[in-house]
């Protein structure tokens, strides 16, 4: 059934002029530029040309337009010379707002959920990621519906003015919507379950859950192929992986891990969406530990760090004591000397810190030490006696633990085995 509101993605047509909007309302520690680079990079991610940027001062926000009138009127006038089909504002803009730049300005205008949202719908490569957008979308389309509405009856000064004209269609379109998510979250319960199925099989795989996590655009991906030896998704795609992308890798001290790439997470991440995606990032919230991957090179990387740690409890990873992090200070290469100096000082002084770059490979194998070495922090040593036919259990032990000798006396085979004991409990459960 189509319910008429869905994405109509030939709105953003590839190669759609753009001009990117910074309104700034001052208090924000974040770089500008590298705020407008951010955002021109996720337009252009989904294929949008922005041929210019602009940054306005507001004292105050105007409920009306965000802008002051003057600014308005300048950026109509550069709309028109511009040629641009779309506005972009790195902000999150109220219904009334956006259909009055609209207005004014003579063409779309996009506000920060908004472009998150199109970039989500392009880049969600699973039935899951699919259903989780468009559920995001319509919630985000519902709420500007009902308020569009109650603005457009006070415009016509029509409170107590039920049954008037538009009021049947809104509410018809309101109970599609509502028809529509319902059955949105059907299905998605559905694909939940079935999910929470093939990870349980999963769990009970001996192997350790690595999970990347980093602000958009820090690496994570550059790092996957680095470390999985594989070259898909070289592009320079904002969110290039919006669906986790799973893969074993060899990591000392283990027999091997599983590596999850995870989706780049943006600061003023909408909490439709932090909910809508929660899903997704539950490799996240399972896995063992975080490398946290951070762009070290970039301006805001501090405001960046704590976007992602913020997002990270939104969707409820434990503490950095039971879920360990370690962070990959990636992007050294593009460091001057003397900013390059004093980073690897101090990641050398850290134990939870390795300066990287994932494009050279310089520092990737100290990362991968330090990695399992913190997997197998909390390892101990075992004496272990089995009956010599066991192969299994040998196999098993093998697989989880480090064997670190091994002997046998008359039908007994002995080992001496490091692993964790959560593993050492399994093991002796699966005896009895
Ligand atoms: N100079 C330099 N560039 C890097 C390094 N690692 C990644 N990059 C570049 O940074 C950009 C983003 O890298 P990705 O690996 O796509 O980043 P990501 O974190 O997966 O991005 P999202 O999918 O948006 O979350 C690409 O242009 C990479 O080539 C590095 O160590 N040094």
């Amino acid at each position: 059934m189509s319910t008429g509101f869905e994405r109509d993605r030939s709105e953003f047509a590839r190669g759609a002029r753009a001009i990117i909007v910074l309104p700034d309302l001052g208090g924000s520690s974040r770089d500008a530029d590298a705020r407008l680079d951010e955002t021109a990079g996720l337009a252009e991610a989904i294929g949008i040309s922005v041929i210019e940027r602009h940054h306005f001062r507001v004292r105050q926000a105007k409920p009306a337009t965000m802008l002051g009138s003057g600014q308005v009127d300048a950026l109509a006038e550069a709309v028109r010379e511009g040629e641009a089909e779309l506005v972009i504002f790195d902000a999150a803009l109220t219904p009334v707002q956006q259909r009055n730049l609209e207005t004014a300005l003579e063409c779309k205008v996009l506000d920060r959920t908004g472009l998150i949202l199109e970039i989500f719908g392009e880049r969600a490569a699973t039935a899951e990621g699919r259903l989780q957008v468009e559920l995001a979308h319509l919630d985000y389309q519902a709420g500007r519906l009902v308020r569009s509405w109650t603005h457009l009856e006070r415009q016509r000064g029509g409170f107590g003015f039920l049954g008037g004209p538009g009021e049947t269609q809104i509410e018809a379109d309101r109970r599609m919507i509502r028809d529509r998510m319902a059955r949105l979250r059907r299905e998605l319960d559905q694909v939940a379950k079935t999910r929470t199925l093939h990870r349980e099989r999963r769990q009970r795989a001996p192997w350790p859950v690595i999970a990347l996590v980093g602000y958009t655009n820090a690496g994570k991906s550059t790092l996957f192929n680095r470390l999985t030896g594989s070259d898909v998704m070289a592009e320079n795609l904002l969110f290039a992986t919006l669906d986790p992308t799973l893969r074993q890798v060899p990591m000392p001290g283990t027999d091997k891990a599983i590596l999850s790439d995870t989706v780049g997470f943006v600061s003023d991440l909408p909490t439709q969406l932090v909910a809508a995606f929660k899903a997704t990032l539950e490799e996240v919230v399972s896995a063992d530990l975080l490398i946290h991957v951070r762009d070290i090179a970039h301006p805001d990387t501090d405001a960046q760090r704590a976007d992602v740690e913020t997002v990270l409890e939104e969707i409820g990873v434990a503490s950095p004591e039971i879920t360990p992090r370690v962070e990959a200070w990636n992007k050294v290469d593009l460091l001057d000397e003397e900013r390059r100096a004093a980073v690897l000082e101090e990641a050398a002084r850290r134990d939870d810190v390795v300066a990287i770059s994932a494009m050279s490979g310089e520092g990737v194998d100290a990362l991968t030490e330090t990695v399992g070495a913190k997997l197998t922090a909390g390892h101990r040593r075992y004496h272990i006696a089995l009956p010599t036919a066991d192969g299994a259990g040998a196999a098993w032990l093998h697989a989880n633990g480090e064997v670190l000798d091994q002997w046998i006396e008359g039908e007994t085979a002995n080992y001496d085995v490091r692993m964790a004991p959560r593993d050492y409990e399994r093991f002796i459960r699966r005896d009895a």
